[in-house]
């Protein structure tokens, strides 16, 4: 890692479910621009680590600074507002909403004009209104989801649905993308299309992204640095290379994701 200052700065963060320690002593630093990756065996803490990046869960110890600004005990909605968008695991959509609506919403969630307009109907609530419209079918079409734009989200084909998260974590126009599992329930071609397509919206708006990935291809595809949580801890960090050639990690992750493959 280069020693610019990260834009996101976890320092030595500890979590507990009750008796659980979910996350113990974390530390993760990723720059502006980079695109790095977390992996580890179910159960080791990576969403736990989302969770708490996007104030879902408060720490019990230790730092989470974003652009310098601690984000320890603020509420998701502001954190989104600094610039941290995320997918979930679960699927999190409005299944009855259109797709083009799926993904209109998160740009309303600061409007451009006032109540007053809005209850009046000027003209420049409609110009807003026909932008984002506008600016929605731009993601549905890097996504390429458009001609799906009329459909309920809830009746796409599943892995569309996942592209439909990204679309509207993208929608919210984020500094940071943290991607839970993108790939998940995908076949080896949907694999193939998603690195296609989050290789192309990292260059094209310029993100910081944070990947967690079971499919190790993907991961080592698209990060150029990777960190292996185990049981709570951080296990190791390094290039691609490295964490594939690492003998803790194949011991505690990759050696069972080789057999099972
Ligand atoms: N809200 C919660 N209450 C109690 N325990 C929890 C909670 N959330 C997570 N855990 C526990 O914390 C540990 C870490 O869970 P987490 O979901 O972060 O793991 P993960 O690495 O994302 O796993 P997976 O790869 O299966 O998604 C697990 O033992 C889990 O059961």
């Amino acid at each position: 890692m280069t020693s610019q200052t990260p834009i996101l700065d976890v320092s030595h963060m500890s979590i507990a479910f009750g008796g659980l320690r979910a996350l113990e002593d974390v530390s993760v630093q990723v720059n502006e621009n980079e695109f790095v990756g977390l992996i580890g065996p179910n159960g080791a803490g990576k969403t736990t680590f989302f969770n708490s990046i996007t104030g879902y869960i408060r720490p019990s110890e230790g730092k989470i600074l974003f652009n310098g600004e601690n984000l320890v005990r603020k509420p998701p909605s502001k954190i989104a507002n600094y610039g941290i968008s995320r997918t979930f695991q679960n699927i999190r959509l409005f299944p009855k909403m259109t797709v083009l609506d799926n993904v209109s919403i998160p740009m309303h969630s600061t409007p451009k004009y006032s109540v007053w307009a809005a209850m009046l109907g000027l003209p420049s609530v409609k110009r807003v209104q026909i932008d984002t419209e506008k600016r929605a079918l731009e993601f549905l079409s890097i996504m390429g989801l458009v001609e799906h734009k009329d459909r309920q989200a809830g009746t796409l084909p599943y892995g569309l649905q996942r592209r439909l998260e990204i679309a509207r974590a993208l929608a919210a126009s984020p500094k940071l993308l943290l991607l839970d599992e993108p790939a998940a329930g995908m076949n080896n071609d949907e694999c193939n299309e998603l690195i296609e397509l989050l290789r192309g919206i990292y260059k094209t708006f310029n993100l910081t992204v944070v990947m967690i990935e079971h499919h190790i291809d993907i991961v080592m595809k698209l990060c150029s640095r990777i960190y292996v949580l185990n049981l709570g801890k951080v296990l190791a960090e390094g290039t691609p290379k490295q964490i594939q050639t690492d003998p803790q990690v194949i011991k505690a992750y990759l050696g069972e994701r080789r057999r099972k493959a």
